[in-house]
């Protein structure tokens, strides 16, 4: 799957992903109507709302870009009707042939990793069947709890052709507060860099290993060591847009071939009918994924123009 994705984002020439990250409130109006129309205010009515969003933001983008991350949470909160919608956008993905990037930051002791692996990238077996319940090409993994923890995503990877992206130093204001913490004079995360660079050894694509890596936008020095650090490792770039990461702190993210990145946006994506920018251009909520549309050109520019 690593070389599914670089090979898409080559053919796109769009090293991005759109975050789907549908809050309830994100939803335009006329869209939430209809569905408590169908299904009143209810969780039912908020699952169809956040699943017709994201149709409409996946068809009027998919042409564009290489990939997609649901964020379980925003799903999750709204229970197994969440789930419904988790699971029928990724169903919907796979139709555009998007490489789908499940945002589910698990990690936990071997065993139970190996539980959140199978039912995520994996198979879990029923009787005689086996059945993959959730689909997603790569999910995000907390390390937190060592190899162990991190050991059985690395396993089903390697059978499934499918891969993982490690925390390694989040985008948030007080990621510092542990993953900066100085061991022998070293910080954490790039302990935990050197860790991904092995496990990532292990199980290479063509280009790019299995084990890919997330490190936020708004960290830029800390991405530009890490980057050596994890020569081989594609990394995932959150915190671009909303979080005030800047298309010109990125390029230290990437190699010299000009890969190795993937830099998502979410709420600059999907709520860009909300944006001023694209306001004055004649965008109402009416015509909101033409907006995400917009976004998006304009993000592959914006981040084309600074890695060049
Ligand atoms: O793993 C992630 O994707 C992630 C890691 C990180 O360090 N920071 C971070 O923001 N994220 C996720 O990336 C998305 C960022 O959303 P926006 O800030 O709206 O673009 C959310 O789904 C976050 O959960």
């Amino acid at each position: 799957m690593i070389n599914k994705l670089v090979d898409k984002i080559k053919q796109k020439n769009a090293p991005i992903v759109v975050g789907l990250d549908p809050m309830l409130d994100y939803v335009p109006n006329f869209i939430k109507e209809e569905a408590f129309s169908r299904f009143g205010e209810t969780l039912e009515g908020a699952g169809e709302a956040i699943w017709q969003y994201n149709k409409a933001i996946i068809d009027a983008t998919h042409d564009l870009i290489p990939a997609v991350k649901p964020q379980i949470a925003m799903y999750e909160q709204f229970g197994i009707e969440g789930i419904k919608a988790f699971n029928k956008t990724v169903e919907y993905c796979r139709q555009k042939d998007l490489v789908i990037i499940g945002d589910i930051k698990r990690g936990d002791i071997g065993s139970t990793s190996k539980a959140y692996a199978v039912g995520h990238i994996g198979r879990v077996k029923v009787g005689n069947n086996s059945f993959c319940p959730f689909k997603e090409d790569f999910v995000t993994v907390n390390p937190y709890l060592g190899s162990d923890g991190v050991n059985p995503f690395i396993d089903v990877c390697k059978e499934e052709k499918k891969g993982i992206f490690v925390l390694v130093k989040t985008s948030n204001p007080s990621s510092g507060e542990f993953q900066d913490r100085l061991i022998d004079n070293r910080p954490l995360y790039e302990i935990v860099g050197e860790k991904v660079n092995m496990w990532g050894s292990e199980c290479m694509g063509d280009e790019y290993s299995y084990v890919g890596a997330v490190v936020g936008a708004t960290y830029p020095k800390m991405g530009e060591t890490l980057r050596k650090i994890m020569p081989k490792a594609m990394i995932l770039v959150p915190g671009y847009g909303a979080q005030g990461g800047k298309a010109e702190d990125l390029k230290c993210f990437f190699n010299e071939d000009g890969l190795g990145a993937i830099i998502n946006s979410s709420r600059g994506i999907i709520c860009a009918y909300k944006n001023d920018k694209y306001k004055d251009q004649g965008i109402t909520e009416k015509n909101f994924a033409d907006a995400s549309r917009m976004a998006v050109v304009d993000m592959i520019e914006d981040i084309n123009s600074a890695i060049k």
